[in-house]
This record gives structure tokens, sequence and C-alpha cells, in this order.
């Protein structure tokens, strides 16, 4: 199975963030989405998610070489802010989350034992989410997106506010996933795309570009990085 991206251009009135980029996610692989600040990674996941649409090109899911739309229910979408309900207890949504969608989900278990495997301590699963830390809050959108198993799965920035031992975890359960789903994340931590990832993809100047898996682990690695995503047109011309 593939998620694929093709010839896809998306624009905010005249500014145009992504130009006819296209790429094919793999099942069974992690992938890395890095690029500046601004070039478009959290819009290419509302596209992926649809919860914006694109202006051209198309997204679909390639199986055994058949192309086919997909339904918002096989994107899982983690945001980079955690959107969580104020008003309910870590408790009550993880129990919400599985009656909602148990007809998706397989081995379903108890909200204690979701709650559990982030982390999230037994005092605190009865506590109001409003009151959760944003690392608290980050770790129940987490659990209550991958708890469904999605087929692809889209993690904007994840990571970035889990203490070191919670980091570990996620990563243990990102790695879980990956036999079944296509799972993209976002990152400004190379480190992390290196730990984590099959494959790290560049989003740079609209443009989706593969970096070969055997490339990521060369000492060379960060500054071909930076190279890649440094726009010579920026050379300070003030001197003019
Ligand atoms: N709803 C919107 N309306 C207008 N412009 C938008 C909207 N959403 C995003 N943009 C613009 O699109 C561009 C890409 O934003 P986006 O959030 O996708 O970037 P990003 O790669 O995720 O950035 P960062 O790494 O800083 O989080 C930015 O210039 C942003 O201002």
């Amino acid at each position: 199975m593939k998620l694929v991206v093709e010839n896809v251009s998306k624009s905010f009135d005249t500014k145009e963030i992504i130009k006819e980029a296209s790429f094919s996610f793999e099942r069974g692989k992690i992938y890395g989405l890095l690029g500046r600040n601004g070039a478009g990674k959290t819009t290419l996941f509302n596209c992926i998610s649809k919860d914006q649409s694109i202006d051209a090109g198309s997204i679909t899911i390639e199986e055994e070489g058949v192309s086919r739309v997909y339904l918002e229910t096989e994107i899982g979408l983690v945001q980079a802010t955690p959107v969580v309900p104020d008003f309910m207890t870590g408790y009550e949504f993880i129990k919400f989350f599985i009656d909602m969608n148990q007809h998706q989900m397989k081995n379903i278990r108890t909200p204690d034992s979701y709650l559990a495997k982030v982390g999230i301590e037994k005092e605190d699963r009865h506590r109001l989410l409003k009151d959760y830390s944003h690392g608290m809050k980050n770790k129940v959108q987490m659990i209550a997106t991958m708890m469904i198993q999605p087929p692809i799965l889209l993690l904007d920035e994840p990571l970035t506010s889990f203490d070191v031992v919670a980091a570990h975890q996620m990563k243990e359960l990102i790695l879980s996933l990956k036999e079944d789903s296509v799972v993209i994340f976002s990152t400004h931590i190379l480190q992390l795309a290196q730990d984590l990832c099959d494959e790290i993809v560049l989003l740079h100047n609209g443009k989706l570009t593969g970096i070969p898996a055997d490339q990521i682990h060369d000492e060379s690695f960060e500054n071909e990085v930076i190279a890649l995503l440094s726009d010579e047109k920026e050379v300070d011309t003030d001197d003019h």
C-alpha cells in the first residue's frame, strides 16, 4: 500500500505554498518530513487529512497497483498543538474515542491500559484535560490517534514536548505501528529523523524530494540537508 501525492499544488491567496509536489510514501516505512519554517509541512498534512482542499493534483492510496480515493477515517493526524476537549477527563476522552471508533479498532483494550501506555498516571486519569500540561495533552492526543491504527499516520512535530522517558516510549510506539501503516512525521530535529526514519523527505520551495536511505547516517548528512534547504536567493544584496 502506498500514499501517492501527485502534482499537488496549494496556495493561500496569491502565495503558492505547495507547487506540483509529488512523492510516494510506502507502508512499512517511517518518513521524516523536513523543511524550513513556513515551508508547508503542516499544510501538506492538512491536505492529506482532507482538513484543507488541494488546488490541483491528487492524493490517493494505491493498493496492488490500483489507485483509489480514501476516507478521512483512514488518516490519523496528530497535530503539533494538541486539540483535546477541555471539559472531559483523560479517561472519559479515551473511553469516548473507543466508543466512537471501535468498528475500526483491533484488539480493543481498556482506557486505563491506553493511558498507562503513554505514561498518564492513575491519579491524573480522572482530572479534566484542561488541567493537563502541554506534554500530557499531547500524549493523550497521540494515543487516541494511534490506538485506531490508521493506515496513514501523520505526526506534526511529535515528541518535542515529551520528557526523555516519554519520548523514548513514543518512539517505540511509532516503530511498533510502522509495519501496518505509512508513517510520516515532520520535525526540525535532525537527530530524531536520523534515529527513527527509514527515509527523509524534504519539502522545499513547494516540492518534495527524497533523500536516499543509505545517506541518512552519513557524517555529512546534516551539512547536506542544510545546503539543500538553504536558499541561495537569500544572499545579502545590501551592498548593491
Ligand atoms: N489558513 C491559512 N491561511 C493563510 N496562510 C496560511 C494558512 N495556513 C498556513 N499558511 C501559510 O502557509 C505557509 C506554510 O505554513 P505551514 O504551517 O504549512 O508551514 P510549516 O512548514 O508547517 O512551518 P513550521 O515549520 O514553522 O511549523 C506559511 O507561509 C503560512 O503563513
